[in-house]
């Protein structure tokens, strides 16, 4: 990335927290140079530029850290190019995480960056996260989802998964609480309920963001 990139994205962590020191940054930045390179023969992002990437895809998944602490076991369901798992991981290693995703070129870019990066304790698998009950029944401290669908669907996918005490944390890309508001009676019949949303600014663009963590009842 162009160095007003790197500058934003040290900068736009350390808003939210999060100190990133140097080769926290440069496997940021190697996994930012990867993800442009496969982007051009396959469709990871509509994101492209460096300063965008940096925020809108780096910073921004950073920010799940402010509802995340390790260690613990995590799974990030619809993952994509690897967001948020793969920045999380790089500033939080002792995550143990598994990434899955229904589409197998994302998984492949994300075998090659975990590779790159030499990340241990990463699995990235090839599913639909409807699946994955069986071999991982109430195995994750937290299951986590960026833009990936409304709450009672990523919920129902995310309480088999569930240690008992376990969080469920969905990113959403703006101000959430109507949406929470709207997803209460699905979730109580499901038997888990909204514990907590955190709004906060994206830092270095002004837009909104939420993070809607949830539990059991
Ligand atoms: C909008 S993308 C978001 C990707 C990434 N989380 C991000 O924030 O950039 C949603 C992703 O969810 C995946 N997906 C959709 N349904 C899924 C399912 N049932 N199980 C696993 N992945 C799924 C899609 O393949 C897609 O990569």
């Amino acid at each position: 990335m162009i160095q007003s990139a790197k500058e934003l994205l040290k900068k736009g962590a350390a808003e939210l927290g999060v100190q990133l020191d140097a080769a926290q940054l440069e496997s940021l930045n190697l996994f930012a140079e990867e993800l442009k390179k496969w982007n051009r023969k396959i469709n990871l992002t509509a994101i492209t530029g460096d300063e965008e990437i940096a925020l809108k895809h780096l910073v921004d998944s950073l920010s799940l850290l402010k509802a995340v602490r390790g260690p613990g076991r995590l799974l990030d369901i619809g993952s994509g190019g690897g967001f948020p798992c793969i920045p999380v991981k790089i500033v939080q290693p002792d995550l143990e995480m598994v990434s899955v995703d229904a589409v197998v070129k994302k998984i492949s870019f994300q075998k090659q960056a975990v590779r790159l990066l030499n990340l241990t304790g990463f699995t990235a698998l090839h599913v639909r996260a409807e699946t994955l009950a069986q071999e991982y029944a109430a195995s994750f401290d937290w299951v986590v989802s960026r833009a990936f669908s409304d709450i009672p669907s990523f919920v129902a996918m995310a309480l088999p998964v569930l240690k008992p005490e376990g969080r469920i944390v969905a990113m959403k890309g703006r101000s959430a609480a109507e949406e929470v508001e709207g997803a209460k009676d699905k979730l109580d019949a499901l038997g888990a309920g909204v514990l907590e949303v955190m709004d906060f600014t994206l830092p270095g663009t002004g837009d909104a963001r939420s993070l809607v963590v949830i539990g059991r009842n």
